[in-house]
């Protein structure tokens, strides 16, 4: 095949998740895959194609094997760029940019507030850098779409001098949902999206625009996830601090990989895990990730004054029913009822459309 391809990529704690797209408007799929496992038995799957791959050298080094592997088959045609997904774009990055050596360093400064993200985000960019200098890299930030949050949804109720406020991430989601909202010819002004996967928010949406969601600094805010507990009372971790010897470096631990469906069931933070069980820990579970998705939505609601279509994306937004009809359930219960859809999210949809822009 002729043609130029763009490659984006979605890198997260053990995976490297990727598509390769022909370049055009819109950029066509041409194809997808992840390497899964990394760091314990590294698995790459594209189209048929099914390895292990055991390299034992992690992020850097698998990046620069999937690279190789996609420019030996060429897909769609020679690569002319890369869109890197990016969780953290901090005050300044609230559009697409282009990644060089300073923009990298500027954005590694922000992984103390996206632990479980960032330092992930960047390194496959960095790879690319290396190996192939001659590919424009663009990064595409979580962030952004929230620029739009106005100063009473974004402060967060600290000392001001302190500095933090709400960012909200799962914006390359949400803007691919607001399209495709706007595709589909549904006009609601006042739209909540919850994006349920791995991590998990929701984003008020009011015609098509950002103005509030459930993350905030960082993405350990809002609803409990797979294994991020979520708003937790942030007199229980000073308690842990001062009282139980947790220091910043476990607690991280504890309230980014331990917490969520899998602290509270003791089992798994993968949602088909805990169906499978009927330990009373993965019911109950479920039931919190239930009551506080809903909670969250009714707060998304009350910044909207109303909700008029709930949408649900993601992993677990996408694929379980049971799930999305118990939290319906909750919220019509509150007097919430309201128009509900599916609408399957792409992020790396979203990412090659900002590439195509950035290329012009
Ligand atoms: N058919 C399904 N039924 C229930 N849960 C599902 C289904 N498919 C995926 N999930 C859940 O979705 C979550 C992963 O969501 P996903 O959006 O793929 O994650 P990521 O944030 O890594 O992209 C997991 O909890 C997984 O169990
Ligand atoms: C920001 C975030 O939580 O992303 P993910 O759901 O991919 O972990
Ligand atoms: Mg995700």
């Amino acid at each position: 095949m002729t043609g130029r391809a763009i490659l984006t990529l979605n890198a997260g704690s053990s995976s490297v998740k990727f598509a390769v797209f022909l370049a055009g408007n819109p950029p066509r799929h041409a194809l997808q895959g992840a390497i899964e496992g990394i760091g314990a038995q590294p698995r790459f799957r594209a189209g048929d194609t099914q390895e292990d791959w055991s390299d034992t050298e992690g992020f850097h080094a698998l990046t620069g094997r999937l690279l190789r592997w996609i420019e030996a088959n060429e897909t769609a045609g020679p690569l002319v760029a890369v869109g890197h997904r990016i969780v953290h774009g901090g005050d300044d990055f609230t559009a697409p940019v282009p990644l060089d050596d300073v923009v990298l360093e500027r954005l590694a400064a922000l992984a103390p507030l996206a632990p479980l993200h960032q330092a992930h985000n960047l390194e496959p960019a960095r790879m690319v850098a290396r190996h192939r200098p001659d590919l424009p890299q663009f990064g595409c930030f979580d962030t952004a779409f929230h620029r739009t949050i106005p100063p009473l949804h974004r402060t967060l109720p600290l000392p001001a001098k302190l500095g933090l406020r709400r960012y909200g991430f799962h914006g390359l989601s949400y803007e691919f949902i607001a399209h495709r909202l706007a595709e589909l010819g549904i006009t609601r002004h006042r739209v909540v999206i919850a994006h349920l996967g791995n991590g998990a928010s929701a984003c008020a949406l009011r015609d098509g625009v950002s103005i509030d969601t459930t993350m905030g600094a960082t993405a350990l805010d809002g609803m409990i996830m797979g294994t991020r507990s979520g708003s937790v009372d942030p007199g229980a971790l000073l308690y842990l601090m001062t009282e139980r010897g947790f220091d910043a470096e476990a607690l991280t631990n504890q309230l980014y990989d331990e917490s969520g469906l899998k602290g509270v069931s003791g089992l798994s933070g993968d949602m088909r895990e805990l169906h499978k069980s009927d330990k009373a820990e993965a019911r109950l579970a479920i039931a919190l990730f239930v009551l506080r998705a809903a909670q969250e939505i009714a707060r998304m609601a009350v910044s909207l004054g109303g909700m008029e279509c709930l949408v649900f994306t993601g992993g677990i937004g996408e694929n379980d029913a049971a799930i999305r009809d118990a939290i319906a359930e909750r919220l019509a219960g509150a007097g919430m009822a309201t128009e509900i859809r599916v609408i399957p999210t792409d992020e790396a949809a979203m990412i090659a459309r900002h590439v195509m822009e950035q290329l012009g």
